[in-house]
């Protein structure tokens, strides 16, 4: 028996180390079209020993898939290596968003959500009652924004939603289905004529129950002392370099190598590379949905179609590194909703949520969405840096430049779960039923690292 993993990713990583984890003894051989592992996780120190992340930089703990990324954490022997944010620090409690180039805290807490805080006309809380007196309109699926006009008001869409969906998707509200982002807010409405009574009388049937297989000494610490979010000594790539360290005995690894096509030939598969052809049992694809779809075109064109219907967007990403501290209100980060601006999404306040020394470390985020629209195709790297530093003058109210910086684009980095995601999904399901591929990553079930890992966990251990 042979297992192949397509994409060396940290879900390729995972697959890989969850197989031999179950004891499977055939041969895994896992392809990585470039000569980098580990995707979109790359932590790199510049020259002042300051630590940038050029892609996600923190896991959070709540769920199944939070404790999930923990109990990996602690097969991997990681515990000490572990950095943590409890949910009392600013960095778990205060989030902003940006109006009229002032910076506003969200609601954190029963208090807030009473009290009247700008850009929001009215208390968040009475403005979210108004879902009590909502109707129903039952619906497949409908897009987040207008869901939450619907049931809320244009408020809550324009200054929570979208901003909301830019900080996860980096998409536009009005196109992500409200059914993929939330199943349970969906239900809610569906089911008792209201999120809030959903809430309140539904928590059973509406959320997942919990995973007790996650259960650690790991788990455990970070419930008990109340974790909000995580990530290691090094940055993230000091989870993907262990995955490959307790891999690379085992697995064959080929980098450089790019999966062509496949086909199906008496039971097994037949995988064509660049220079050479593989046979084998099972296929595990953590590829990005637009890269599968050319692999599958020509031995199934209707799963080709579908995979080609969920779209990606690009970031780019700037990091800065400043002497000082030029933060005025300590917090994770804020976002701009898209009527505010298209071109810049949000700020991560990195060196608020793991200090750095005396200095200020931000990551800014933009395009998205509105990448092409605002950039073009290629965006010169100063172009991006001058942006993200007028953004942070702006902002922050100084004039001081970057003692240093690092710019990336993240070319097709987060597929978008449009209106019709969770059908399109069934369908690709349904296309594959029997044919010994199965799909993980963070096309289609998450697209965080928690739930791209904990999704490829569930497909991996279905293939046994
Ligand atoms: C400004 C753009 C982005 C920021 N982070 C991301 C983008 C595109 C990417 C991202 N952020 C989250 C996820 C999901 C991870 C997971 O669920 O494991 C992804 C892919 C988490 C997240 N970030 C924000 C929220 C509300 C969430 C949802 C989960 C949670 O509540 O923690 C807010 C947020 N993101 C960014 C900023 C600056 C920000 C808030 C101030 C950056």
């Amino acid at each position: 028996m042979t297992y192949a993993i397509f994409g060396g990713g940290v879900s390729g990583l995972a697959a890989a180390f969850y197989l031999k984890s179950a004891g499977v003894k055939s041969k895994i051989i896992l392809f990585e079209s470039s000569s980098h592992l580990g995707g979109w996780i790359r932590s790199c120190r510049n020259e002042n020993g300051t630590l940038f992340e050029l892609g996600p930089r923190t896991l959070r703990v709540a769920g199944n898939s939070g404790a999930n990324s923990l109990h990996l954490a602690h097969s991997l022997n990681l515990e000490n290596e572990i950095k943590h944010v409890t949910s009392s620090h600013p960095s778990a409690k205060n989030r902003m968003i940006k109006v009229g180039n002032k910076l506003h805290k969200l609601p954190n807490n029963f208090k807030s959500a009473l009290t009247k805080l700008p850009p929001f006309t009215k208390p968040l809380a009475f403005q979210i009652l108004g879902d009590l007196k909502a109707p129903v309109v039952p619906s497949n699926d409908e897009s987040f924004f207008s869901f939450a006009q619907r049931r809320f008001g244009i408020e809550v869409a324009k200054y929570a939603v979208d901003p909301f969906c830019r900080g996860i998707f980096a998409g536009n509200a009005k196109d992500l289905s409200v059914m993929a982002l939330s199943k349970s807010i969906y239900k809610a409405e569906q089911k008792y004529g209201s999120v809030l009574k959903g809430l309140v009388f539904g928590r059973k049937s509406l959320f997942d129950s919990k995973d007790l297989t996650l259960n650690c000494s790991l788990v455990g610490r970070a419930k008990k002392e109340k974790w909000s979010v995580w990530s290691l000594e090094g940055g993230l790539s000091t989870l993907v370099n262990t995955l490959k360290s307790r891999i690379e005995n085992s697995v064959e690894i080929h980098t450089n190598t790019k999966v062509q096509e496949i086909n199906s030939e008496n039971d097994k598969i037949v995988i064509k590379t660049d220079d050479s052809i593989y046979t084998v049992d099972k296929v595990i694809s953590c590829l990005p949905a637009f890269k599968l779809k050319d692999i599958v075109r020509s031995w199934n064109s209707p799963l080709f179609s579908l995979l080609k219907e969920i779209p990606y967007v690009s970031v780019g990403l700037v990091n800065l590194e400043y002497s000082g501290n030029i933060i005025n209100e300590p917090g994770f980060g804020y976002l701009i909703p898209s009527c505010e601006s298209k071109t810049v999404l949000g700020v991560i306040y990195d060196s608020c949520i793991f200090p750095q020394g005396n200095k200020t470390v931000l990551t800014v985020m933009m395009g998205g969405y509105w990448f092409k629209e605002v950039f073009g195709d290629s965006p010169s790297a100063d172009t991006l840096l001058e942006i993200a530093l007028q953004e942070i003058r702006k902002t922050f109210n100084v004039n001081i430049d970057p003692i240093n910086h690092k710019v990336t684009i993240l070319r097709n980095c987060i597929p978008q779960y449009t209106v019709g995601h969770h059908e399109r999904v069934e369908n690709i399901e349904h296309l594959l039923q029997g044919s010994n591929i199965y799909l993980g990553g963070n096309s289609f079930y998450g697209v965080g690292v928690n739930d791209a890992i904990y999704s490829t966990k569930k497909v991996v251990m279905s293939s046994l």
